[in-house]
């Protein structure tokens, strides 16, 4: 055998059967094996492991050593921590691994001549000196090279996986950090475990520092300050922030170095900063530092907007023109564009890129509408996708952040939209398709719910937009900024770089809206124990935080009652755990509205269980079955292990158009969605919102969330809880500012406009007595 061996550890000795499921990208197997030995207390003759291994060859034996876990329908299983190939240490069984599958052109024959050359210790022998397999007669160079490359891949990832285990770093991580260095591992690990802070995601600062105090490395090892640094940014970047001040991030860096030693000086510290920007692995400027993909991603955010708007909208449609265009819409439509509204099309259609943003029921979708109307007939070209023979040829692009918002946008508008992941090709390992080399195609691209998009994604959006195309932003920069770093809605607002137009009329208002005059209170910080009382389509539960979940169930009895659907009804909370946090209320929910039966299957997963007829939400992004982050389904079956051709369990989920088939290892991907995030439910519009706000919250509570909360409510909004917590919520105002610098960088651009007023000979509202008004047109 080759490495060292675990002492003490349950090991099972084995040779696969059969691989019952495996993973291609994350290297994930669960693989029956016949047993051929253990230190457990097991007696049967075979036993399923799982784990993430290279590659398990039929024919060959391994050690696995790992730990029992139950499952809940097919009992025992050994979870494997860390794996050794078996190798025989006769001569036969060593011309019979050496000639197995696992080594391509090795048959029997060269396979004896290299153990009568080298031994029965040929395999330690070839690792730690390839030139060895020069001795053996008649051996192909080429057929040693591959045989050399084949071991260091086997025995390679199994030594990393046995030295990482050291150090309780799982098999998942191993898997990444063998992918990135091969055969150098286990040295970088040893040497240098600093350098994996910096390029295997995941692996944090104080592992590192762990692992080099294992090995006896000095405090002041030339990568320990650097790697402080990256782990400060990577986790500021976390928080929102593209950069820190340099003085805020070197106090972290010293907090964080000197947990382990004070040997370490403050200007010690900054001293390393300089080295690090010097070595372009920390960009400083400004007397900020920031990560380089972080900076470059403003970067290319402000340059890209700058090459956009260098050049303006060559065709200028005449005042007339529009009007009379816009008068057709709008009798189309029935009904009359506002002033703003008015402004706002006629400036999307003449601007490279604009920014359109205002609250809920401001009309930002009737607007999205009429640009599209408008740039279709002034082009005198179809809107409707079917008519473009060549679909290349169709010039609109729709696109929002989330699953949810580009449906809704899809809805709203009739025509095709995508997620912005989708539209760039976004395949996860190798990341988009679409670049500044291969770029979009089309004329005029509207990427609706702005506020969601982060600083990278800005990046990789901007630069897949051609130069001709003209660009639409649309956001509410009320709402909560991106959950990922940056805050690009507002911070092109605030440099008023490119130009916008705000939407203030509330439209849906004047129908009778409680929820749209409470949000626009809330916006304009005018919201009082007045406003709360009930109406036709809000009110105002008050009960004491120990109720609120109980207060919430019998709303949602009634609703049920009457006929209402859980599909319709969305519960919104701000944290996941509290006394009426969001894991307590799923509970709770489940059982008044989903009970156990004998008849509905179940699987426990965690503490969690899931139950055919359950609403689920997608947690993360999964570009290959379709779903994505945010999406909301319904569990419609469960399938157990002899049920299907892939002899797994399985858990199949109905999403809006499509089931995705979830395995057990995936269900951590889910969760119930009776109740969910507030921050989950951006760019989504429920029928009916129910939402506790309780004392306990009050750490989260803050205007823009509870704003973000409220206008997610599209028919009925029932808040369950204090009113004291939500008049102190909305009078709180974010205060963990975002550091950013996309201002600063904005302030590159060279010819965006400065203003968006329109030219005072093209103002359509102004007009003089007795003189020919532009609304003429519009009657
Ligand atoms: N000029 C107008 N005249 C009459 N009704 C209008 C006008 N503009 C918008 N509306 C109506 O007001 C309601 C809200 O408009 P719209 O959905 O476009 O707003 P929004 O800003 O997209 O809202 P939200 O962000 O809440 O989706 C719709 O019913 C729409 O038909």
């Amino acid at each position: 055998m080759v490495g060292e061996e675990p002492v003490e550890q349950l090991y099972f000795k084995g040779e696969p059967l059969f691989t019952i499921f495996h993973n291609e990208t994350e290297q994930f197997s669960i693989t029956k094996i016949r047993v051929l030995d253990t230190n457990t207390d097991y007696d049967e003759k075979e036993i399923v492991i799982k784990g993430y291994f290279a590659r398990l060859q039929e024919g060959i034996s391994y050690m696995f050593y790992g730990e029992f876990v139950s499952h809940l329908k097919y009992g025992k299983q050994f979870s494997v921590h860390s794996y050794q190939t078996f190798i025989p240490n006769t001569k036969d069984g060593l011309i019979a691994y050496l000639s197995s599958d696992l080594f391509y052109g090795i048959g029997k024959k060269t396979a004896t001549k290299i153990v009568d050359e080298l031994g029965e210790q040929a395999i330690t022998k070839i690792m730690n000196s390839p030139a060895v397999l020069e001795n053996v007669p008649g051996l192909k160079k080429e057929t040693a090279q591959k045989l050399v490359e084949s071991l260091q891949e086997n025995q390679g990832f199994e030594q990393i996986v046995i030295h990482l285990a050291k150090y309780q770093i799982g098999m998942k991580l191993a898997q990444k950090i063998y992918q990135k260095y091969k055969n150098e591992a286990i040295s970088i690990i040893k040497e240098d475990p600093y350098q994996l802070v910096y390029d295997i995601e995941g692996f944090g600062f104080i592992t590192a520092d762990q692992i080099a105090r294992q090995n006896g490395l000095p405090y002041n090892h030339p990568n320990r300050i650097g790697a402080g640094y990256i782990y400060v940014l990577q986790q500021s970047a976390l928080d929102g922030h593209v950069f820190l001040p340099i003085e805020t991030g070197v106090k972290q860096v010293y907090h964080l170095l000197s947990q382990a030693s004070l040997s370490l000086t403050e200007q010690e510290i900054l001293d390393g900063l300089d080295k690090l920007n010097t070595g372009k692995i920390i960009i400083v400027q400004e007397g900020r530092m920031y990560l380089p993909s972080l900076y470059y991603a403003e970067d290319g955010v402000a340059s890209n907007l700058n090459r956009l708007t260098e050049k303006s909208v060559e065709e200028k449609t005449p005042l007339a023109e529009l009007m009379k265009i816009i008068g057709e819409i709008e009798e189309a439509e029935i009904l009359s564009y506002g002033k703003e509204q008015f402004e706002a099309i006629n400036q999307a259609l003449h601007s490279k890129v604009m920014i359109l943003t205002g609250g809920p029921g401001t009309g930002k979708t009737t607007v999205i509408k009429g640009i599209l109307k408008a740039y279709a007939a002034i082009h005198d070209i179809p809107i409707d996708p079917s008519d473009y023979e060549d679909k290349s040829e169709y010039p609109f692009i729709l696109t929002a952040p989330t699953g949810r918002a580009s449906k809704r946008l899809k809805e709203s508008t009739g025509l095709p939209a995508v997620t912005i992941h989708r539209l760039l090709g976004w395949d996860g390992d190798n990341g988009f398709d679409k670049n500044k080399d291969n770029p979009l195609s089309g004329k005029f691209l509207i990427v609706d719910e702005f506020s969601m998009v982060d600083i990278w994604l800005a990046n990789w959006l901007f630069q897949a937009i051609p130069d001709d195309m003209q660009v639409l932003l649309v956001g509410d920069e009320d709402q909560l900024p991106s959950v990922g770093p940056g805050q690009v809605l507002s911070d092109l607002l605030e440099s008023e770089k490119v130009p916008y137009i705000t939407l203030t009329e509330v439209y849906r208002q004047k129908e009778g809206s409680k929820i749209i005059q409470l949000a626009h209170l809330i916006k304009n910080d005018t919201c009082t124990d007045d406003d709360l009382s009930n109406d036709k389509d809000f009110s105002f539960l008050s009960c004491h935080e120990k109720q609120v979940v109980d207060v919430i169930t019998v709303v949602i009895q009634r609703a049920l009652e009457k006929g209402i659907t859980m599909t319709d009804i969305q519960i919104l909370a701000p944290m996941y755990r509290s006394e009426a946090g969001i894991s307590a209320i799923n509970k709770k929910v489940q059982q008044l509205v989903n009970p156990k039966t004998n008849q509905k299957r179940e699987v426990k997963a965690n503490d969690v269980v899931f139950r055919v007829g359950d609403k689920v939400i997608q947690l993360v992004n999964q570009p290959e079955d379709g779903v994505y982050n945010g999406d909301i389904g319904e569990v419609v079956a469960i399938f157990t292990e002899e049920e299907n051709v892939d002899n797994t369990e399985q858990l199949v989920v109905s999403f809006d158009e499509r089931e995705v088939v979830y395995e057990r290892k995936d269900y951590i991907n889910l969760m119930h969605a009776f109740c969910v995030s507030i921050h989950k439910s951006q760019g989504s519009e429920f029928p009916i919102v129910i939402m506790p706000i309780v004392g306990g919250y009050r750490r989260m509570l803050r205007k823009n969330l509870i704003y973000t909360a409220l206008t997610r409510a599209k028919q009925s909004l029932i808040i369950c809880g204090d009113k004291q917590a939500f008049l102190q919520g909305v009078k709180t105002l974010d205060t963990n500012k975002r550091y950013t610098s996309l201002k600063e960088q904005l302030f590159l651009l060279q010819s965006v406009s400065q203003s968006l007023k329109l030219e005072d000979d093209e103002l359509p509202v102004e007009e003089e007595e007795n003189e020919i008004s532009p609304y003429d047109f519009m009657e």
